[in-house]
């Protein structure tokens, strides 16, 4: 998985805060600091230097798939981007247009390589393209300033990824309430909020556990609990069964569904796996950084 680009450098190590690392509180604090308190920011920089270990998942069987609204709560035009190293250029998405409805299950996927990450990045705001523009629940997030699209991104978007980030000191209620810290929302709302989410991915009788007391599917549980502390529309993940056996990754497919059904979150992911996208309403397919139509094989 490669970096993503525009990530400010925090100013402790990132192996500070990986699942199995144990810092103090201020170590963290410092870390988050670093990034003006955006979780997502920090959780983007910890991903790019987190090791990949190509874990693979099994078929699982498709649904049937759903009428689309045409309720647009993502709109990408003409969308480029360009990383440049040194004296090269990578052309990773090379003018990439969709739109995503309100409450729609999308997939994207592709070969290694083909943008699938890039682009969901850029639709989450955690970096700029080199043109095109990202329109996200009305706002064209390419228009505003950090500091608005930080809280932006805080309240609109949340982010589930592979390797989880639940911070390794946090038992699982603080750790579901860290987003709503950054909202600065009350003490007792988003503590009831954590737990009712806790309730809702099936880890009610884990609330004290640290994350290095859980199984990898039930951190990935508590990261999707965290990923919605703030009533977020839009949940975005990238590869986040790729960590887990088949039968885990399964059922993180179909805790999806199950947001999307019960709160009408908007839920696009990236998957190498396709009997896993294919539980999605669409699937997206990226090739050399374009979509490649549908009905053709890439
Ligand atoms: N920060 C970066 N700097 C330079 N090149 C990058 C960076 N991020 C991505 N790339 C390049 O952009 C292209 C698209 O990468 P991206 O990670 O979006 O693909 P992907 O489809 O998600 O791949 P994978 O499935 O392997 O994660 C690749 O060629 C990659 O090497």
């Amino acid at each position: 998985m490669p970096p993503p680009g525009t990530a400010p450098p925090p100013t402790q190590p990132y192996a500070a805060a990986s699942p199995t690392a144990q810092p103090s509180p201020n170590t963290v604090a410092d870390f988050l600091a670093a990034f003006g308190g955006d979780v997502e920011a920090a959780v983007a920089a910890l991903r790019a230097h987190h090791p990949t270990t190509g874990a693979g998942i099994s078929p699982i069987p498709s649904r049937p798939r759903r009428q689309r609204s045409g309720d647009h709560i993502i709109t990408v035009t003409d969308l480029q981007k360009t990383y440049r190293m040194a004296r090269q250029r990578v052309a990773a998405l090379g003018g990439v247009s969709l739109e995503i409805d309100r409450g729609e299950f999308v997939a994207l996927t592709g070969a290694s390589g083909s943008g699938k990450s890039t682009l969901l990045q850029l639709i989450g705001g955690l970096d700029k393209p080199s043109g095109g523009s990202v329109v996200v629940d009305g706002v064209n997030i390419g228009k505003l300033s950090d500091a608005k699209l930080s809280r932006f991104r805080n309240q609109t978007i949340g982010f589930v990824f592979q390797f989880f980030y639940l911070q390794p000191f946090l038992r699982l209620t603080t750790n579901t309430e860290v987003p709503g810290m950054f909202a600065r929302a009350p003490r007792k709302q988003r503590r009831a909020h954590a737990q009712a989410l806790i309730d809702e991915v099936g880890l009610g009788d884990r609330s004290r556990h640290l994350p290095r007391e859980m199984s990898g599917g039930q951190m990935q549980r508590a990261a999707i609990a965290r990923a919605l502390l703030n009533r977020p529309p839009i949940l975005l993940a990238d590869e986040p069964t790729g960590n887990l056996d088949s039968a885990t990754g399964a059922s993180i497919i179909e805790l999806f569904e199950r947001i999307r059904d019960e709160f009408g979150t908007t839920v696009v992911i990236v998957t190498h796996d396709d009997d896993l996208a294919r539980r999605a309403d669409r699937t997206i397919r990226l090739s050399d950084g374009r979509i490649v139509p549908q009905g053709v094989v890439a």
